[in-house]
């Protein structure tokens, strides 16, 4: 038997949808001190557009997609971790570290408590960090929320992301409100999630009974979350899309229904170009580029994920089709999409 002698430390990345946490992790990934971390990302919306998203390194990244990692996942989220340690145990993989990427929609106390609880992880695993990433500048529409209060009041590390969005008395607004939520967690302002890495990993900084004064029954509270008021619907086609199309129904997407698209984003594949196309956004801040060229050995094929507050799913199918059949005009659909 393996002489067990420290605890591999676990680092929680949570955040509302589009805070910047993909940001953040592309961040820790490319800092030579993560080599050999175990890399969890929990998307919401049965996608694996996240991890196309997350830089491609030597370590080793698993997908939970089926569902969120607070809710019903929980176990297969305990189940990974399982077969990581048994992997080290054969010796077959070195672990540095944990990292684990929440959805945007998680709440943070479930996730907390599957270190805590099950007797397995808390002999394998110790939180080192709660880090919650928000967004300067779309944080006061979504303050109402109960899994953002939450993410921001179980954060021991606040990094105050997009701050080049805001202005100076917004941003000094934010920082007193977060303070309101949580005295206790360090707070630092960012731009592109850029924490200095000694401020990020190995800063021992989650405390149990700082975590407890937010929740007295954190140890032994089973969790009923369900994210009623969000919904999300995936697009995906192995037919080219026409860039022109694209533009028109993303312009009218954005300006018409911003408000209500917390988040979207999507890899597409898009006619008589060799480049993958990645676009997201956050409401009405959207932003596509070039990425990589395809390889020869995968299948060109688009992919998009919109999640929102009461999406209409036939108008999102019929913006899709739009942009992928040559023959089909919007115009004969009633009067959406008008620009
Ligand atoms: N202007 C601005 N944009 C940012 C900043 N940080 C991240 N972004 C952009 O915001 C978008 C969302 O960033 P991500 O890192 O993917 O956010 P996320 O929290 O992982 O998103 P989900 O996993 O979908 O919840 C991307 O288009 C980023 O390029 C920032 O500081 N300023």
């Amino acid at each position: 038997m393996m002489v067990h002698q420290h605890k591999i430390p676990v680092t929680i990345l949570t955040g509302f949808l589009g805070a910047g946490k993909t940001t953040l992790l592309n961040r820790l990934l490319r800092d030579v001190r993560n080599r050999h971390a175990g890399i969890i990302i929990n998307e919401f919306g049965e996608t694996g557009i996240d991890s196309e998203l997350v830089i491609k390194t030597q370590e080793e990244i698993i997908e939970i997609n089926k569902g969120c990692i607070c809710c019903n996942v929980r176990g297969d989220l305990i189940q990974i971790l399982k077969d990581l340690i048994v992997k080290v145990n054969k010796r077959e993989i070195n672990l540095s570290r944990i990292i684990i990427e929440t959805t945007g929609l998680a709440n943070s106390a479930p996730v907390i408590q599957t270190f805590l609880m099950d007797e397995i992880m808390s002999y394998w695993f110790e939180i080192d960090s709660v880090c919650t990433v928000v967004d300067a500048k779309h944080l006061p529409l979504h303050l109402d929320q109960e899994e953002v209060q939450e993410q921001i009041a179980f954060a021991d590390l606040i990094v105050l992301n997009k701050t080049d969005l805001v202005s100076t008395e917004e941003l000094e607004a934010i920082k007193t409100r977060l303070k309101q939520m949580n005295v206790n967690a360090e707070l630092i302002s960012t731009i592109n999630s850029e924490v200095p890495m000694n401020k990020l990993i190995d800063i021992k900084s989650f405390q149990l009974s700082e975590k407890l004064k937010v929740r007295s029954n954190l140890l032994t509270d089973s969790h009923h979350h369900h994210h009623n008021k969000v919904g999300s619907v995936v697009l995906k086609t192995d037919k080219p899309l026409i860039l022109e199309r694209v533009n028109k129904w993303f312009s009218y997407l954005v300006q018409i229904k911003g408000e209500t698209l917390y988040r979207y984003k999507g890899i597409l594949n898009i006619k008589d170009t060799d480049y993958r196309v990645v676009f997201q956004g956050v409401h009405m801040l959207f932003a596509g580029k070039e990425d990589r060229k395809w390889r020869k050995d995968e299948g060109r094929k688009s992919e998009l994920v919109f999640i929102g507050n009461q999406l209409n799913q036939e108008e999102l199918e019929k913006g899709f089709r739009y942009c992928i059949d040559e023959e089909f005009d919007l115009r004969m659909e009633g009067n959406f999409f008008k620009l």
